[in-house]
């Protein structure tokens, strides 16, 4: 750590959830390593970091390459930074009717969510000092069956348990967060290709910065899971209610576009 002062890596920081989460910890006082591919938003976002009075790195990386990894640990060896936070949120979505979708698009969703997250978990680990913290991002659809978000719902479900599973076996020396947000007000919707029911907009919909603060509150308050929002904690728990074909064809109902 850079005169004692901790540092966090987020990925997927140049927009959205991401980017909001690494402006509090900038406000917070921590140093940042920002990831994603946009450099001018990452840069952008750099100079509002700083503006905390914090150190900041820019890595512009596609997390689908096979570089990427290794891109990135020799950045963090070069600035000799051991980061205390790793924050999985870099990520994707892809709507639609499965058979009908890309197979490189699938390919490299799935890269992103799964492999990336996983590979990068990994390298990081040995560098994360005890009393640190790993956040990974998942889904509220991650707890059921979502037809037209098929491969995208499994690939958090895929998270969801991933990370669950590492919380047990790095607890108490790092503490591992599953961030699990509903609808929130991002880009993500225009890179799913995804037409939100108005109704469903209005109902559901939460802003970044919400999601964000919750996500980084309940990941410092050493929290396992964190769902920011009553109807989102309510709607992540319908498996518990209901049988799967109902919650299936209940889902299929609410991203359906008629
Ligand atoms: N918004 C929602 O309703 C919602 C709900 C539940 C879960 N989530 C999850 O929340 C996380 C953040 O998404 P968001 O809603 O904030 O959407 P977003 O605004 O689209 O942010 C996605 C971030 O990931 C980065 N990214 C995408 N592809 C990448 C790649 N190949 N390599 C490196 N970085 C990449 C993007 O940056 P570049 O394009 O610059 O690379 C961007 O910074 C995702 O894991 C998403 O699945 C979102
Ligand atoms: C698909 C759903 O609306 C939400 N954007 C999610 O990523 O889980």
């Amino acid at each position: 750590m850079t005169n004692n002062i901790p540092w966090a890596i987020v990925t997927g920081a140049s927009s959205g959830i991401g980017r909001e989460m690494a402006k509090i910890l900038a406000q917070k006082g921590m140093n940042l390593v920002i990831i994603a591919r946009t450099s001018e938003l990452l840069v952008t976002l750099k100079t509002d970091l700083e503006s905390f009075g914090v150190q900041s790195c820019v890595i512009c990386s596609d997390l689908t390459k096979v570089s990427a990894i290794n891109d990135i640990l020799q950045v963090l060896e070069e600035k000799d930074i051991n980061p205390y936070v790793l924050i999985n949120n870099a990520g994707c979505g892809l709507f639609g009717t499965f058979a009908q979708q890309n197979s490189q698009e699938i390919s490299n969703m799935l890269t992103l969510n799964i492999q990336a997250l996983t590979l990068l978990t990994h390298a990081i680990i040995p560098k994360i000092p005890p009393g640190g913290y790993i956040m990974n991002v998942s889904s509220i659809i991650c707890f059921q069956a979502t037809p037209y978000y098929a491969a995208y719902a499994a690939s958090k479900s895929y998270v969801d348990a991933f990370s669950q599973a590492l919380q047990y076996e790095l607890s108490p020396n790092i503490h591992v967060s599953t961030l699990y947000p509903g609808m929130t007000d991002t880009r993500f919707f225009e890179t799913s290709h995804q037409v939100i029911k108005p109704w469903l907009k209005s109902l559901m919909m939460k802003s970044a910065p919400f999601v964000a603060k919750k996500a980084i509150t309940g990941m410092l308050n050493n929290k396992k899971t964190m769902t920011p929002g009553m109807i989102n904690k309510i709607s992540s728990n319908l498996g518990y209610y209901m049988p799967n074909w109902i919650t299936t064809k209940l889902m299929a109902f609410l991203f359906k576009n008629r």
